[in-house]
């Protein structure tokens, strides 16, 4: 499904660069769960990033399913990145002054998509989740695991190919954190591909495959 070659980012250092990606290339096929792992600074959240379209400011080639995304435009880009991937941060990301069920129905707003269909969507997701008990509290009155929670379900209401985690349960206690591993796991057995970022061993060993990067090489 996606195939990187050659990626390489850096930033500038003085007079040179740094860089934090060096020559990557990586396959991931449908339907797999991978880790990403290595020391803090070796360049994991870079390559989440590009995978995520988030950062544009790389070269190289990305290919989703043969389509050449390192030459579509911005506008296309992000057209791509909302309507086939999810992205979970470490700090939950939502939107503080949105409701839990208004933070859901955010990714819905860019679709084309009948008011109904997206209520639908969300009423689905909320339950699937076991969160319809809080859909009208804002963030801040959830605890950490539960934001979190909400992070996952906004990430994936939208039905996205290819869910991305950067350090998802960090910022949590362990039984929250297998709480949101079980999930992913979950997504997994239902199709959906993942990549993780984990500095925990036992996490990153739920995936079928672990990647490692030292100074933005690939192991
Ligand atoms: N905007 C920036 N300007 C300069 N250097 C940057 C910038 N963003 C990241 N870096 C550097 O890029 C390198 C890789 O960072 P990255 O966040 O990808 O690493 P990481 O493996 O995810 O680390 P950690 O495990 O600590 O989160 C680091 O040396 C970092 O200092």
């Amino acid at each position: 499904m996606i195939e990187l070659k050659h990626i390489e980012k850096s930033h500038p250092q003085g007079d040179s660069r740094l860089f934090v990606l060096r020559k990557v290339s990586l396959a991931i096929g449908e339907g797999e769960f991978v880790s990403i792992v290595g020391p803090s600074g070796s360049g994991k959240s870079s390559l989440l990033s590009v995978l995520g379209l988030l950062d544009a400011d790389w070269t190289g080639e990305y290919l989703f399913d043969g389509q050449p995304l390192h030459a579509m435009k911005p506008k296309q880009r992000a057209e791509f990145a909302r309507n086939n991937i999810g992205f979970v941060f470490q700090q939950y990301h939502l939107i503080d002054d949105l409701t839990v069920r208004e933070n859901l129905e955010l990714p819905l707003d860019y679709r084309d998509m009948p008011r109904s269909e997206r209520q639908a969507r969300v009423a689905d997701i909320l339950d699937r989740f076991q969160i319809v008990g809080k859909k009208d509290l804002y963030p801040r009155q959830l605890s950490g695991g539960q934001q979190q929670l909400v992070a996952v379900a906004r990430a994936v209401v939208a039905r996205p190919r290819l869910l991305l985690a950067d350090e998802p349960t960090g910022a949590l206690h362990s039984s929250q954190g297998d709480m949101i591993m079980d999930l992913l796991a979950e997504l997994h057995r239902d199709g959906t591909t993942i990549v993780q970022v984990t500095h925990n061993p036992a996490y990153a060993a739920r995936a079928g495959r672990t990647v490692e990067l030292f100074d933005g090489w690939l192991k």
